[in-house]
C-alpha cells in the first residue's frame, strides 16, 4: 500500500517546556511554566490520538551540517543530552529508536533529486536537543521510531533563498519516499518562529512575570504568518519565509516549516492552532496540519 504523511506539525523545541513538564528523563525539577504553551501541545497529543502512524520524522534546526543534508542511520540510541546553553534546565536521559529503512528511502529519494545528503551511522552520536523535544512534547510515550534530518547552513552560507530551494526539493523527496514506503508518518518543523530573545537569564527560570515577546514587531510578525496558517494560506506562508527570517530573526532559517509544507504539498484547508507563546521572548506556534481529516496524504 502507499505510504502517506497523516499529519504535519510546527513543533517548536524550547527545552524550557520539557523543563517545565518535571518527566522522570530530565534532572532539573521545575515549580510551574510555560504552561499556555504546554496545554497546548495537550491539545496536540489529544489530536493525535485520532489517528494510527508508524513513525515521526523531524527536521531539526539544532542538528546543524555544514555539508548537505544529513539523516539518523543508527537504528537506537541511548544517552544523556545536555542543552548547551541552559544545562541548568536540561539534562534529559534519551532512549529512542530510529525507523532507519525509512530514513534510508529518504536520503536515496533527496539524494536523487539532487541534494547533497549522508547517512549518518556513529552510534556514539548524541543526539540534538530539537529532536528530543519535539517528539517528546508530541509523544511523551517514546513508543514510536523516528527519522532525525539535520538542517544544513545554507541561509548562512548563501542566503534564505537558495535555503527555500533546497527545503522545497527536500519536501517532495520526503513526500515521495514517505509514498514508496508504505508508513504513516507524522512531520515535525522542529522550529519556533520569532527568535530574538533575552540575554541573561531570571534568577527564577520559571518566572513568568518575566516572560513576554521581545519585541511588539516580532509579535505582528508571528500574527501575520499564524493568521496565514489559520487561513490555509501554504503557499504564502512558504513566499513569506526569507523575508520573515530576516526581518523577525525567525528559526525558519533552518528550512523546517518550508521542508514541511512542501511535503504536504502545501494544504489549503485551515490549520489547528493549538498554542501560541513565548520562551525568553521567542515566538512558539504548536500548529498541527491534519492531512488524514483533509483527503489523506499529501
Ligand atoms: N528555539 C529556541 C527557543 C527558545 C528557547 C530556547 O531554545 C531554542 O532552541
Ligand atoms: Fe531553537
Amino acid at each position: 500500500t502507499k505510504g502517506s504523511i497523516v499529519a504535519g506539525v510546527l513543533a517548536p523545541h524550547p527545552p524550557h517546556l520539557v523543563y517545565a513538564e518535571n518527566p522522570e528523563q530530565n534532572e532539573p525539577r521545575a515549580e510551574c511554566g510555560w504552561e499556555t504553551l504546554r496545554w497546548g501541545y495537550e491539545r496536540l497529543r489529544k489530536s493525535l490520538e485520532q489517528i494510527e502512524y508508524d513513525s515521526m520524522v523531524v527536521l531539526s534546526p539544532h542538528w546543524q551540517t555544514y555539508v548537505g543534508t544529513h539523516f539518523l542511520g543508527v537504528p537506537s540510541f541511548k544517552s544523556l543530552s545536555v542543552d548547551p546553553i541552559f544545562p541548568n534546565l536540561f539534562r534529559f536521559h534519551y532512549e529512542l529508536t530510529v525507523d532507519v529503512p525509512l530514513a534510508e528511502t529518504m536520503e536515496a529519494h533527496a539524494r536523487e533529486a539532487g541534494l547533497v545528503t549522508k547517512m549518518m551511522r556513529n552510534p556514539d552520536f548524541r543526539v540534538d536537543y530539537g529532536t528530543i523535544v519535539s517528539c517528546h512534547l508530541t509523544r511523551p510515550e517514546w513508543d514510536k521510531p523516528i527519522v532525525s534530518i539535520s538542517s544544513h547552513r545554507a541561509t548562512q552560507y548563501f542566503s534564505a533563498d537558495v535555503m527555500q530551494g533546497h527545503m522545497l526539493k527536500l519536501g517532495r523527496a520526503t513526500r515521495e519516499a514517505i509514498e514508496a514506503s508504505g508508513k504513516r508518518v507524522v512531520l515535525l518543523a522542529s522550529n519556533s518562529l520569532s527568535h530574538r530573545h533575552f540575554t541573561s537569564e531570571s534568577e527564577v527560570p520559571e518566572d513568568m512575570s518575566r516572560e513576554h515577546i521581545y519585541h511588539h514587531g516580532q509579535y505582528l510578525w508571528d500574527m501575520k504568518m499564524i493568521e496565514l496558517m489559520r487561513q490555509g494560506r501554504a503557499r504564502e506562508i512558504v513566499e513569506l519565509i526569507p523575508d520573515f527570517t530576516e526581518q523577525a530573526v525567525a528559526e525558519t532559517d533552518s528550512g523546517a516549516l518550508t521542508w514541511m509544507l512542501s511535503a504536504l504539498d502545501f494544504p489549503e484547508y485551515p490549520a489547528e492552532v493549538h498554542g501560541y507563546g513565548t520562551v525568553i521572548g521567542t515566538g512558539n506556534a504548536i500548529v498541527e496540519w491534519p492531512q488524514a481529516r483533509h483527503g489523506g496524504a499529501a
